[in-house]
């Protein structure tokens, strides 16, 4: 079971010098694909109880779209094991002109992550 998201990095999301994305942003989106993952395999949104491995790999920019996948790779009673990848798909060319893009001919990775959330065994409903 797989969950993708796509995204685009506004202005809004630009935190550092050079319209650089922080990287927590990618934590968030991480955390809405592991609640998604949760609902499809137990139907609740379950908590994020931890990060074992974050691993920053290429910087993120505003107006870059950004592809989120996450799968569940272990299951506990209640835990939840999951790896993330992001990656960057489409990037501006601002070079040419403000409004060029250029969709990237192989995505760029950009982040990758390996965590566990917890759904308790009494808000579990599709065992
Ligand atoms: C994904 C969400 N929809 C969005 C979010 O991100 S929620 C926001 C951030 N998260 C939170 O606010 C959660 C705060 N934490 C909690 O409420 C609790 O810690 C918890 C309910 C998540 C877990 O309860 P806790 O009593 O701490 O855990 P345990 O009962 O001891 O263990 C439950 C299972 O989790 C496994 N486990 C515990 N610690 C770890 C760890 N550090 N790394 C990996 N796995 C861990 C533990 O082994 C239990 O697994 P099983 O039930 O045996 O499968």
């Amino acid at each position: 079971m797989k969950s993708i998201l796509k995204v685009r990095m506004s202005s809004h999301d630009a935190h550092y010098g050079g319209g650089l994305v922080d990287g927590a942003k990618m934590l968030q989106f991480f955390g809405d694909v592991a609640t998604e993952l949760l609902i499809m395999n137990d139907g609740d949104e379950g908590l994020f109880k931890a990060y074992e491995m974050v691993e920053f790999m290429a910087p993120v920019y505003a107006g870059e779209y950004i592809e989120i996948e996450g799968e569940i790779i272990e299951q506990g009673n209640s835990s939840r094991k999951m790896k993330f990848e992001a990656r960057k798909t489409i990037v501006p060319r601002p070079d040419l002109n403000d409004s060029a893009c250029d969709v990237l001919e192989e995505p760029v990775v950009v982040c990758r992550a390996i965590g566990t959330c917890v759904v308790p065994k009494d808000k579990q409903r599709k065992k």
